[in-house]
């Protein structure tokens, strides 16, 4: 009898389920659900206006979707073949809860309050309280910091809770539990509530020598989070490829599965990429890259890296030193160019030769050389992850005159995205944590080649590039196989599975060395405007989106 599992992907807009057959390592079905809700970030579902830097989700579309992915990638084949399931989500993606896992959205009485939704990793609107909370930090000398690289992001948990407590203390109050929305699917698939350490360490200040900080840190915050940990959060920990628990007969119904197959604990679509793409070794960088990129290295050691999101041990592969930094927009600022800023005789082109803009506009730039077009872009529309950790910085274009053309403005949007990925790439191998290859998956790769040889290009590194489409979702799958465990069919370990499984695509990107000397030059320009806006030697960023959030604050 064939022995399946299945990974669900959880991404900012929709889900995806993979199915894979662990003796072939084939993957033999996927299927996608958009979220019905989306995601909010200008209105509640009952019409409210949502203020800027907020996104937003409905936790019901978690449960929702999978009524239909999973049934869908199981179809032909008996139920009783799949043994296990693994989810990987976004993340800082957290939701307040009560005990019993109900979402305070659902409950008529929070319904119509927005602190009581999903708040989505990109939810930016905890700016203040990131910044107060690395001040106290700093003040009170808190060990933590270096393992986050100097900074708490405001994408992250103790943030994004401080900012209910400020804003909506009723929710705060209400709020049994406030959940990793992976540890809370994982609950609503198993009735259990069993949190994972990768998420605890990344994005809630956890690790496995220290726990947490202590109450007294967080009594310095506001006295009224000095418990937050017990009463909120969660001492109990469990790493990843743990069985979380069986599926309850209702969600097998729900899917069709059959019940009491393992369910791993929760998992980040970051994490989960890196055994999915064979890696389980130092030296090798995974590029996670589509809206955002996320970066992910591993080594022996820790060490402490300025201005990345955070070190865990055991974080992504159990032995050994997890590192990961990342971007905040990379795709999504390509979007944003394709949705506002493409004349009506592009869009007419596209739509006469039936490609997308995407397309013609990659044609249009492959035909210019690097530096021709005299534009230098930053690339922080959604603010700066890596290594500057500040979401109130924004984009910058320069070098624009009356004859710049719209596809030399999209090839210089890619171009600073690589050079956001450059700094990341010199930060670690300046610290001593070595980056060699790369390693890449995620939408993009599979959407651009101009994009991926300008990025190895600009790195100066080879990329090999991953077969699977869905490699997160692989990745989930690889961890439902390690939880259903050897004796069901699974793994014995994600060694094994990260052995068995993967595929790269033969193609591999080089560097070409006439372009890569051109964008040696074009870098240094952008270290120079990189460390001028986001250093402090001119704030005019942070001065603009006072004054655009002094409109807001009138409203
Ligand atoms: N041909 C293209 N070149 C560059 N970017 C593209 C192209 N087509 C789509 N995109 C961008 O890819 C991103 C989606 O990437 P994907 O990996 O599919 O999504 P996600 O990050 O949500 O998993 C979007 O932000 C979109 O702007
Ligand atoms: O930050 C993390 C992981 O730590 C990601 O979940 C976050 O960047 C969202 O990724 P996507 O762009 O939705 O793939």
């Amino acid at each position: 009898m064939a022995k399946y599992t299945i990974g669900i992907d959880y991404g900012t807009e929709s889900a995806r389920a993979l199915l894979l057959n662990l003796d072939t390592a084939e993957e033999v079905a996927t299927a996608a659900m958009n979220y019905p809700h989306g995601v909010m970030d200008e209105r509640l579902p009952n019409g409210m206006a949502i203020p800027p830097d907020w996104a937003l989700q409905h936790p019901d579309d978690y449960i929702e979707v999978l009524k239909h992915i999973i049934p869908e990638v199981i179809k032909g084949i008996d139920k009783e073949e799949v043994i296990g399931i693994g989810i990987d989500f976004t993340s800082c993606t957290i939701l307040p809860t009560k005990k019993n896992g109900t979402p305070l959205c659902d409950i008529d009485a929070y319904k119509n309050n927005p602190h009581a939704y999903v708040k989505l990793w990109k939810h930016h609107a905890a700016q203040d309280e990131a910044n107060r909370l690395n001040e106290i930090a700093r003040q009170r000398g808190e060990s933590f910091l270096e393992r986050y690289g100097g900074k708490i992001s405001s994408e992250w948990v103790i943030p994004k809770v401080w900012q209910i407590l400020n804003e909506a203390p009723e929710i705060y109050e209400a709020a049994d539990r406030i959940m990793e929305a992976t540890d809370w699917v994982i609950m609503m698939l198993t009735g259990n509530e069993k949190r994972n350490s990768c998420t605890a360490g990344y994005k809630a200040i956890w690790s496995k020598k220290e726990g947490y900080p202590s109450n007294e840190f967080f009594a310095a915050l506001d006295p009224r989070l000095e418990h937050i940990v017990d009463e909120k959060l969660s001492r109990e920990l469990y790493p990843v490829g743990t069985k979380a628990g069986g599926l309850t007969q209702a969600m097998a119904q729900m899917t069709g599965l059959k019940p009491g197959i393992a369910v791993a604990v929760g998992n980040v679509d970051a994490h989960v990429s890196v055994p999915a793409m064979g890696v389980t070794s130092p030296g090798k960088m995974v590029m996670i890259m589509g809206t955002s990129i996320c970066h992910m290295v591993l080594s022996e050691q820790e060490i402490h890296v300025p201005g990345i999101c955070g070190v865990v041990e055991d974080g992504i592969i159990p032995g050994l030193f997890g590192y990961e930094a990342g971007q905040s927009a990379v795709g999504d600022i390509f979007a944003w160019f394709v949705e506002n800023c493409v004349p009506a005789d592009y869009q007419e082109e596209a739509k006469t030769r039936n490609i997308n803009i995407h397309t013609l506009l990659t044609e249009k730039a492959s035909k210019l050389k690097p530096g021709q077009s005299g534009l230098l872009a930053i690339d922080w529309w959604n603010g700066n992850r890596s290594i500057l950790v500040d979401a109130d910085l924004s984009g910058v274009i320069l070098g624009m005159t009356l004859l710049t053309k719209p596809e030399e403005i999209y090839r210089a949007l890619i171009e600073a995205t690589a050079y956001g990925t450059r700094t990341i790439i010199d930060d670690f191998n300046e610290h001593g944590v070595s980056v060699e290859e790369l390693y890449a998956c995620g939408g993009l790769p599979e959407k651009n080649k101009m994009l991926m040889q300008i990025y190895s290009d600009v790195s100066g590194l080879p990329i090999k590039v991953a077969k699977s489409s869905q490699t997160p979702a692989l990745g989930a799958a690889m961890f439902g196989a390690v939880a259903a465990g050897k004796e069901q069919g699974g793994f014995e370990s994600i060694f094994e599975a990260a052995r068995k499984i993967p595929k790269l695509k033969d193609e591999e990107y080089k560097p070409i060395a006439a372009n890569a000397a051109i964008y040696e030059r074009l870098y240094q320009e952008y270290k120079t405007l990189h460390d001028y806006f986001g250093r402090g030697a001119n704030d005019v960023m942070k001065r603009l989106k006072a004054i655009k959030k002094s409109y807001s604050d009138e409203r």
